[in-house]
């Protein structure tokens, strides 16, 4: 197949990049190279360019026939989104749409898209599955619901197929040490906490340790990079050999939750081993945090017959520290 992968210079994207390409698909990257890098575009081709520029994506449509479109380019700091909610609005809605519009004029029928559990907002119950409400509390999450409601009313009109994917905490790395994380500036846990252990920062902050939890801190639903975008590929194939019609959505995670404490406890055993210190420091709670987000991907299993194979987090961790010390060196710097 030919896929198209937007935002296949980030973190997901370039993974996903990988495994199309592995698996012997031709793979085209659209990228404004915004928070990606040209450097983790390993396999393909890269378009420089923006998802705003209509004129671009028509070119790039009638270049080239695709059958599927991944879409992985957005913004996607909450914190960001409060202050700018403009920004999110842009480009995570007119310029998704802009997408969907080519795709719809060039007859491009599956289309998979990156979502989030920050659609359902505060948890009502959990592990929380495609049944709990979709009530948003920021500007990052409401974006990403309204491409998720937009997608039905595509499907019934233009007949757009699509499978949206709701990721939990997307962490991890390539496993054969290829590919891994690099955003500036770092907001996520295991990233952070492996720079401090690398010395590429003193310490991580817990952001606290009052939340009703087992020991105070929140838990969360880690989920490896490889097993979301092997979901990613199954959701493909189902699309394209038409298992699955319409407007989907599905929730992925492990359904095993991970305190801030326990991820930093086992980040600890791993570096101990190479005698590094992980300095901790107490912060207040992270505005928006809710204590416990975890995910029921029953539905994902079942329909996508999805089996996530990397769940242990010291293999998560494994991975993720190998790819901080590739950083570490410099890594980064030699692109
Ligand atoms: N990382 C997570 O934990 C997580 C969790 C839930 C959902 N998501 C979603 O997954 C997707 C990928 O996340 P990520 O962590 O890889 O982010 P990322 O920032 O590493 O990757 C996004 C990529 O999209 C590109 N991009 C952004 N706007 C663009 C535009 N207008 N035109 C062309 N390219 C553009 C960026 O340059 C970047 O390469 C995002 O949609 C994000 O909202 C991520
Ligand atoms: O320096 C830090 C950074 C994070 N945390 C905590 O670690 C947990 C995980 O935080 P982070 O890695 O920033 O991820 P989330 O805020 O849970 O958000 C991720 O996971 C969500 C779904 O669970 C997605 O919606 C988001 O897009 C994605 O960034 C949270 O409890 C944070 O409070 C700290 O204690 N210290």
């Amino acid at each position: 197949m030919k896929v198209l992968i937007a935002g296949g210079a980030g973190y997901i994207g370039s993974h996903m990049v990988k495994q199309l390409a592995k698996a012997g698909h031709d793979v085209v990257v659209i990228d404004n190279l915004s928070t990606g890098f040209r450097h983790l575009v390993r396999y393909g081709e890269l378009v420089v360019g923006d998802l705003a520029d209509t004129s671009l994506l028509e070119r790039l449509f009638q270049t080239h026939r695709f059958d599927g479109v991944m879409h992985f380019a957005a913004n996607s700091l909450v914190g960001e989104s409060v202050g700018d909610p403009g920004k999110y609005y842009r480009n995570n809605v007119s310029n998704t749409l802009n997408l969907l519009d080519v795709m719809v004029r060039h007859q491009v029928q599956h289309f998979i898209f990156s979502s989030t559990a920050a659609t359902f907002g505060e948890p009502e119950y959990t592990p929380i599955d495609e049944l709990h409400p979709q009530v948003p509390i920021n500007p990052y999450g409401a974006s990403k619901l309204m491409i998720e409601r937009a997608l039905k009313d595509y499907a019934n009109a233009y007949g757009l197929n699509s499978v949206c994917l709701r990721y939990f905490n997307a962490c991890g790395a390539d496993p054969e040490g290829e590919l891994g994380e690099c955003h500036d500036p770092e907001t996520h846990l295991i990233p952070l906490i492996l720079q401090a252990a690398s010395g590429r920062r003193d310490s991580i902050t817990v952001f606290g340790r009052d939340y009703p939890t087992a020991d105070g801190t929140c838990i969360r639903d880690y989920i490896h990079i490889e097993d979301l975008c092997s979901a990613h590929g199954l959701a493909l194939e189902k699309l394209v050999s038409g298992k699955i019609k319409g407007a989907a959505a599905y929730n992925l995670g492990n359904g095993n939750g991970f305190s801030v404490q326990q991820v930093i406890e086992a980040a600890q055993s791993l570096v101990t081993k190479e005698s590094m210190k992980i300095q901790l420091e107490e912060g207040p709670r992270r505005a928006g945090d809710p204590a416990v987000l975890v995910a029921d991907s029953s539905f994902a299993k079942k329909d996508l017959d999805w089996t996530p194979q990397y769940s242990d987090l010291k293999v998560i961790l494994r991975h993720s520290w190998r790819w901080e010390k590739h950083l570490a060196d410099g890594f980064k710097d030699a692109y």
